[in-house]
């Protein structure tokens, strides 16, 4: 009789739990990415619990089985949690901050998803607690979809997750927030919560302007020309009308909640756009050129930095 072969390496020992329950407030797009990533991933947390406003949500996260328990409400859901994060549109955070702080447990780390860093950080700032510290990330992952059908487990795998904290926020608690997302697949990296809006009105809030923006001057021009312009459109039209295919409520909150960086970016990107028309005006044929090889250059270093 052979010995059974001996097993070439042992497997890697199975890593403790972050978090012994992790609640997330909001399973839509982002809220269920987490708990389906959570769910195959025992590593983040040993229960999961979630709830929602809507009872729809709630009855599709059951039918989903996103988590262990599906409660009532987000202080239910809060109550036995270790970490509770808010995955709810920027201008709810400070409500359900109310919520969910006097119930949760000392020790307990409250985090949130939103997409808007210095206003959340005021609006939860009133209902803070002591002992509950509070840690700001905002994963730059998603797409233009939103629910609990539209999640999915990789959503954050080689995306950034920008880390906000406070000078109050504890250094351990930090620590286990930027834990949690890189057992996600993201990379994180920590700034302030300002320089954090700065960015993101460029890279992020502005091109969503833009799509919003040119898809109603595009449906406009159809109207009043009574043609089909929008059948024509190719994929450049096509790219930007996937972006405005986005949520209105979470971009309503984000332009609210971001509007003094968002409003800078839009001023400098007018100056830029009136020194492109003038050179169009004038025949400029090297600025032209020289815009558009900048955008080139942009583009494949975006790419060579996704495949790195
Ligand atoms: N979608 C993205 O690309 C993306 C990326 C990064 C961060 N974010 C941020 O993540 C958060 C969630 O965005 P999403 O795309 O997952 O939205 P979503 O609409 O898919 O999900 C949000 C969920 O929150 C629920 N909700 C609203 N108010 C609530 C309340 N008071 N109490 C409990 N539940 C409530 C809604 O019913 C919904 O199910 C937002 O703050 C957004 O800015 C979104
Ligand atoms: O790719 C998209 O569709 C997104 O809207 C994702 C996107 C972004 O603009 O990059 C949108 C908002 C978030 O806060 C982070 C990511």
């Amino acid at each position: 009789m052979t010995s059974p072969t001996p097993p070439t390496h042992e497997p890697s020992p199975p890593r403790e739990p972050l978090f012994g329950t992790l609640a997330v407030i909001g399973p839509g797009h982002i809220g269920s990415s987490v708990l389906r990533r959570a769910r195959l991933e025992p590593a983040l947390a040993g229960r999961l619990v979630t709830t929602d406003a809507s009872a729809e949500v709630r009855q599709i996260a059951r039918t989903l089985a996103l988590a262990d328990e599906v409660a009532d409400t987000a202080a239910d859901a809060a109550r036995a949690a270790d970490c509770v994060m808010l995955c709810v549109p920027v201008g709810a955070m400070g409500a359900v901050a109310a919520e969910v702080l006097p119930v949760m447990k000392p020790g307990a780390i409250l985090t949130d998803v939103g997409s808007t860093k210095a206003s959340i950080i005021a609006d939860i700032a009133p209902y803070l607690r002591d002992d509950v510290p509070f840690v700001p990330a905002h994963p730059m992952a998603g797409r233009e979809f939103s629910g609990p059908d539209s999640g999915f487990p990789t959503l954050f795998e080689n995306r950034w997750c920008l880390m906000t904290p406070t000078p109050d926020t504890p250094d351990d608690a930090i620590a286990r927030i930027q834990a949690l997302w890189e057992r996600m697949g993201a990379r994180t990296r920590r700034m302030d919560a300002a320089h954090h809006d700065k960015v993101c009105a460029i890279v992020s809030h502005l091109p969503h302007l833009l799509a919003f923006t040119i898809c109603g001057t595009a449906d406009d021009l159809a109207e009043e020309t009574r043609s089909e312009v929008l059948d024509f459109a190719a994929s450049g039209f096509r790219d930007f009308t996937r972006i405005a295919a986005s949520n209105p409520v979470m971009w309503r909150d984000i332009f609210l909640n971001n509007r003094e960086a968002l409003l800078e970016m839009l001023a400098r990107f007018t100056e830029d756009a009136q020194a492109m028309a003038r050179a169009i005006r004038w025949g400029d044929a090297e600025f032209i050129v020289d815009r558009v090889e900048r955008g080139r250059r942009i583009r494949r270093s975006l790419l060579e930095n996704q495949q790195a």
